[in-house]
């Protein structure tokens, strides 16, 4: 008797369990219907990519994928779907374009200066600042930040600049005659060098405070690549509950530790030396306003193939008065008007440190590398150098920056084959219809434009991926698209730091070659490359020095 109850009790299980299944099954049905409705998701769809699953998307062809096969698949992918490619992360649509002329539809606009929605990774740790902030806080700060890296104010750092690549240099000397790791060089290098120049301050020999820096540095990027392609990770109350989120607040206490630490330092001197409010003399707009006396008579040095707002304001030369760190600029300008609170003083700090170190570092390892694998390259920058600098082991002075066009292009021939920034997204703030090809991206998809292909289109460049400074002669660069060469990204929201960038590169990289003669035991076809955050190679920057005969005395 007491059986029957229980195989009915049982049945009533059963069929509850199979209502609840059919139930879900209809539901996700419907919403997946649902969403492919809508307009965003049509749209989406109407473009060439790889086949998606439900809800997921195309987010499983990142599953168990190191950084070296998710860049082989991204350069697959891009070699099959051409100017134009979809992909889905969820019902996130994502669209890589290639073509110049697309690519000059973003980033030349005042519509699509918002950053996309995966920039957000970065919030922790740089706030507010350059690199991601939006609307009219990031026009503000621009305006604020750009003449910080005016050209009369990056010729003060040039000693600083000559001073650290000989470090570099003596630093290299246990490596003689061995097979090493160029890119650990390079990258205390570029943190000693910001430092300097842009916190104003110098890393004492005993402490490794620049070091520990630089590891977060990197670590952060690490967690912000598995954020971007790991879609549990992307959802911020996961990513709250696991062990990466701690690592992450560690991280970020040291890395904001130093920078808190050095405004406070900076902001004591400041009020010490300059009591009762007299401004510093001379100011940064004084600097600046040196150029009107000199217009016309000094050589520009605006690099061929690259133009944005940093232009208009320095084509013209005047002596070194004041070395201003770019901390020093941000505390004056907060004390003398402009209402520029700590919180954003430490944003744009942070983001002046992360944008400016690990991008030189990889380029300047890139050059070293090519250089390597290029031995009649690297005679003709030694031919030049000797031109310049003769048998004399002088510093460099920013005279003879304005001298080095071969070495130029070989660095603008390095960023081409290898940006160290190799892809840039922005989320659509409207749709917008490309012109390569016939559609229509809607308005909150992420694009994103990858550089590194962009840079090895066979339409533009006569053998794309072979490595020829010649490409950047002026014969070569004035015909061709402007969008087609973009290391530093270009229209409105492009680097701030780039004349920066390609001075330090210079005085760092001539005063190597100065010193060393550099070989490579790999070629280029070898080089095992990913793509995260900043281009790398992942088997290493692995190079060889020896002395130039008369380079001895230099160290
Ligand atoms: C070879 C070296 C460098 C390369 C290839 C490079 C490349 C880039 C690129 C591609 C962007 C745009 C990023 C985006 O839209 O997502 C950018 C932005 C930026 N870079 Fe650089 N950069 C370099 C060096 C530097 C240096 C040395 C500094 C500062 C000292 C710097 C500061 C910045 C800042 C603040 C931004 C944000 C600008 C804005 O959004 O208004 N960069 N950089």
């Amino acid at each position: 008797m007491a059986v029957e109850p229980m195989i009915e009790q049982r049945v009533g299980y059963g069929s509850s369990i199979m209502m609840t299944l059919m139930a879900t099954v209809i539901g996700l049905v419907i919403t997946y219907w649902w969403q492919q409705s809508k307009r965003y998701v049509k749209l989406g769809n109407r473009i060439p990519g790889p086949p998606k699953v439900p809800f997921i998307g195309n987010a499983h062809y990142f599953i168990g994928k190191n950084h070296n096969e998710i860049m082989e698949m991204a350069l697959r992918m891009s070699k099959e779907f051409g100017n134009v490619a979809r992909g889905w992360l969820g019902n996130k649509l994502v669209i890589f374009l290639t073509h110049p002329a697309d690519v000059e539809l973003i980033l030349n606009s005042q519509t699509h200066l918002e950053k996309s929605d995966e920039y957000r990774f970065f919030k922790p740790w740089l706030g507010d600042g350059l690199l991601i902030s939006k609307g009219d806080h990031w026009r503000r700060h621009r305006k604020l930040i750009a003449p910080a890296f005016h050209q009369n104010v990056l010729k003060s750092f040039i000693s600083t600049f000559y001073n650290n690549s000989l470090n570099v240099v003596k630093r290299l000397q246990p490596e003689i005659g061995k097979e090493f790791d160029v890119h650990d060089y390079m990258s205390e290098a570029t943190v000693d060098i910001l430092l300097e120049t842009a916190m104003g301050t110098k890393r004492s020999a005993q402490d490794n405070q620049g070091f520990e820096y630089a590891m977060a540095v990197m670590k952060m990027c690490d967690i912000i690549h598995k954020r971007t392609y790991h879609l549990l990770y992307r959802w911020d109350t996961f990513f709250n509950l696991t062990s990466l989120r701690k690592q992450e607040e560690r991280l970020l206490g040291i890395i904001h530790g130093l920078t808190k630490r050095v405004i406070k330092i900076k902001k004591e001197i400041y009020e010490k030396t300059y009591v009762g409010g007299a401004a510093p003399h001379p100011s940064l707009a004084e600097i600046i306003a040196e150029d009107a006396k000199d217009l016309n008579t000094k050589k520009p040095a605006v690099i061929t193939g690259l133009r944005d707002d940093l232009d208009e304001i320095d084509e013209n030369d005047v002596g070194e008065k004041r070395r201003l760190a770019f901390l020093d600029l941000m505390v004056e300008t907060a004390k003398t008007g402009e209402n520029l609170t700590d919180e954003e003083i430490k944003d744009e700090v942070n983001t002046i440190m992360f944008e400016g170190h690990d991008t030189t570092a990889a380029g300047s390892s890139f050059v070293l590398c090519l250089l390597g694998c290029h031995p009649d390259v690297q005679d003709k920058v030694y031919a030049e150098l000797q031109s310049i600098f003769g048998d004399s082991d002088r510093p460099c002075t920013f005279a003879d920056t304005l001298e080095m066009n071969y070495l130029e292009r070989v660095i603008l021939e390095t960023l081409r084959l290898y940006p160290p920034v190799p892809v840039i997204a922005r989320k659509l703030n409207e749709d917008i219809k490309l012109v390569s090809e016939d559609y229509l991206l809607p308005q909150g998809c992420t694009v994103v434009i990858g550089t590194f292909k962009v840079h090895r289109r066979g339409d533009v460049y006569p053998d794309p991926d072979i490595f020829n400074p010649d490409n950047f002669l002026p014969e070569n660069t004035q015909n061709r698209h402007y969008y087609s060469f973009i290391p530093f990204s270009a229209g409105p929201r492009s680097c701030v730091g780039r004349k920066y960038a390609m001075l330090k590169l210079k005085v760092l990289l001539s005063t190597i070659l100065r010193n060393y003669q550099i070989s490579s035991d790999v070629d280029e076809d070898h080089y095992k490359l990913q793509a995260d955050i900043i281009l790398k190679r992942t088997d290493g920057f692995r190079i060889r020095v020896e002395p130039r005969k008369k380079a001895a005395a230099a160290y």
